[in-house]
């Protein structure tokens, strides 16, 4: 099973990724951008205010194909529980933002339809609310991502996400203590995998 983390920029998603490690030792833990060259090729273009965001958008997308083949494929074969800190919903809701002003049409759609073709979706994705103000406050703006105002076009993209497949998010309010974050994490994460064994012994 397939596990994700999204939000905004200092919505908590390391917090409880870590917080998750010590419940599940076994499981596969996991993030995007990932710990490689092609993780590496991401990190320099987000160092660079002027980088072109379609050019942006290929790069975090060969990061993302080297993790499924690497990483998330391998993984599920073995039946192992995967959670991984930011996947493709990262992409449809940032760089469907960064592409917002762009000649491209729809952004958002034509991400996802990149990704329809050789992605695996999530079977499940922890949707960490924030404010873009506080989100950014807590990010401390180390990146070209981090400011309230284009947090706030990154929002709207992950509620059309939300909109449009409700029952695979499950929304967190991120602005309680990390304490009752990571709680209200590891209770919906214990209910998709015991709802997924259920699933298993039916079918
Ligand atoms: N619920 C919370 N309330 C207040 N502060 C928090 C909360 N959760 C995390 N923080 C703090 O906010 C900062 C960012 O947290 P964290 O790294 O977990 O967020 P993140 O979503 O992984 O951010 P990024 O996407 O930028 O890596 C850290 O200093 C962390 O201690
Ligand atoms: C996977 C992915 C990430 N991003 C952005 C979101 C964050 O600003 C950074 C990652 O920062 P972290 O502190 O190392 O988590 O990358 C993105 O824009 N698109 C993506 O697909």
């Amino acid at each position: 099973m397939l596990i994700t983390l999204e939000g905004l920029d200092g919505s908590g998603k390391t917090t409880v990724w870590e917080a998750l490690r010590d419940v599940y030792p076994d499981a596969v833990f996991t993030r995007e951008p990932t710990e490689s060259w092609y993780g590496d090729a991401v990190y320099r273009s987000m160092a660079d205010e002027d980088a072109d965001s379609l050019a942006e958008l290929f790069l975090f997308t060969a990061d993302h194909a080297d993790h499924l083949s690497r990483v998330i494929r391998p993984a599920l074969a073995e039946d192992d529980l995967v959670i991984s800190d930011r996947y493709s919903d990262s992409r449809f809701a940032y760089q469907a933002a960064s592409l917002e002003d762009s000649d491209l049409r729809r952004p958002l759609e034509f991400i996802r339809g990149i990704h329809a073709a050789f992605s695996r979706p999530p079977d499940a994705t922890i949707y960490l609310d924030v404010d873009p103000e506080t989100a950014a406050a807590r990010a401390g703006a180390t990146n070209k991502f981090e400011r309230a105002s284009y947090l706030a076009r990154v929002r709207e993209n992950y509620e059309r996400l939300i909109d449009a497949e409700p029952h695979r998010f499950v929304r967190v309010d991120a602005t309680q203590s990390p304490e009752d974050v990571v709680e209200m994490v590891e209770r919906s994460v214990e209910r998709l995998v015991r709802e997924d064994g259920d699933d298993g012994r039916r079918g």
